[in-house]
């Protein structure tokens, strides 16, 4: 038996930092989506555990005990075996969440695999404090620092996205350590709206607190930002995670692919991708 387990995108439409931990770790409020666009995982039983990384953007990805499949797989226990195969479609180091959601997906897929229960919450998030949000992808608003899951706001039925990352690697520690303000203010509560108009005017009230110090790091982050912005129909445009990766929110998906086709001939370099809510069943 072969399962296979989808690893879709991340989107922090808002991201605040409300807090840091004594050791370090900062407490957030986040509103997260996921997009039908991601990495895939093919599990196949085996007597040893393997990983072979494939894919448009496998180059750079370890497959080695460094990468959060492996990673992922050691929790259930080191007497088991498995043949990985992680199809790479999204840019790493991109604030979409991608090594955390591939780990996600091989907690799913080896659960499921070997017949067992996914390994504790605790576990989960040693993994990455992204991880535990991305095990059942689906709008969710994420606090603590990462280990506190509540069901997110309703979506408008119909609505486009568009992701794109100039790729420029931006480090996750080194953005939350240019922060200057480490306690802002919480995240109102989302209240679930009925057109992607409505919500991006809500979004646009919020922030992401990492944005300041990520474009330091990245400055083309600007850029990214403006160029999504001016695309026709564009009624958002903001920065995920620690970036560089931004988003677009647009009525519909015909005009985010529209929007993502004028971009890519543009900048031929940058990663584009038109894109769906997902919401896992
Ligand atoms: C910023 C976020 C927002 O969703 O997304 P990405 O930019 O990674 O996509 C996440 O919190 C990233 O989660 P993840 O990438 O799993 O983080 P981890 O591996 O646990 O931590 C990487 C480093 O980020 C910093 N970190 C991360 C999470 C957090 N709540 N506070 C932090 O200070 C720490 O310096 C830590 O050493
Ligand atoms: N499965 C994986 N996919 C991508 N990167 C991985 C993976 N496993 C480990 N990594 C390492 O994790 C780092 C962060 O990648 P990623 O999780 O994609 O970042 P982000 O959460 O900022 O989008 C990469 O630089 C890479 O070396």
């Amino acid at each position: 038996m072969t399962v296979e387990a989808f690893a879709p995108a991340k989107i922090n439409l808002t991201l605040h930092v409300t807090g840091q931990r004594a050791d370090g770790y900062h407490l957030l409020d986040s509103l997260v989506i996921f997009v039908d666009a991601g990495d895939r995982l093919r599990l196949s039983p085996a007597d040893d555990l393997t990983l072979r990384v494939t894919g448009p953007r496998a180059e750079g990805v370890p497959c080695d005990g460094r990468n959060l499949v492996l990673k992922a797989a050691m929790l259930f226990g080191c007497e088991r075996g498995a043949a990985i195969t992680l199809d790479k479609h999204l840019p790493a180091a991109a604030g979409i969440g991608g090594g955390s959601s591939d780990a996600a997906a091989a907690l799913r897929g080896l659960a499921e695999l070997w017949n067992l229960p996914l390994p504790d919450p605790a576990a989960v998030l040693s993994l990455g404090a992204d991880v535990p949000v991305c095990l059942r992808p689906r709008a969710l608003r994420m606090q603590g620092v990462g280990e506190t899951i509540t069901e997110g706001p309703r979506l408008p039925e119909r609505m486009g996205l568009l992701l794109v990352n100039p790729g420029v690697e931006v480090s996750t520690p080194a953005v939350f350590k240019a922060l200057t303000c480490k306690t802002n203010a919480p995240m109102p509560h989302p209240p679930g709206w009925s057109s992607a108009a409505v919500m991006a005017h809500w979004l646009a009230e919020q922030r992401n607190d990492l944005e300041t110090p990520a474009r330091r790091q990245a400055p083309v982050i600007r850029e990214v930002l403006d160029v999504i912005a001016a695309t026709e129909g564009c009624l958002l445009s903001r920065m995920s995670g620690s970036g560089a990766t931004c988003f677009g929110i647009y009525d519909s998906r015909d005009e985010a692919e529209d929007a993502a086709r004028l971009i890519a001939a543009g900048a031929p370099q940058w990663w584009v991708q038109a894109a769906s809510p997902y919401s896992a069943a």
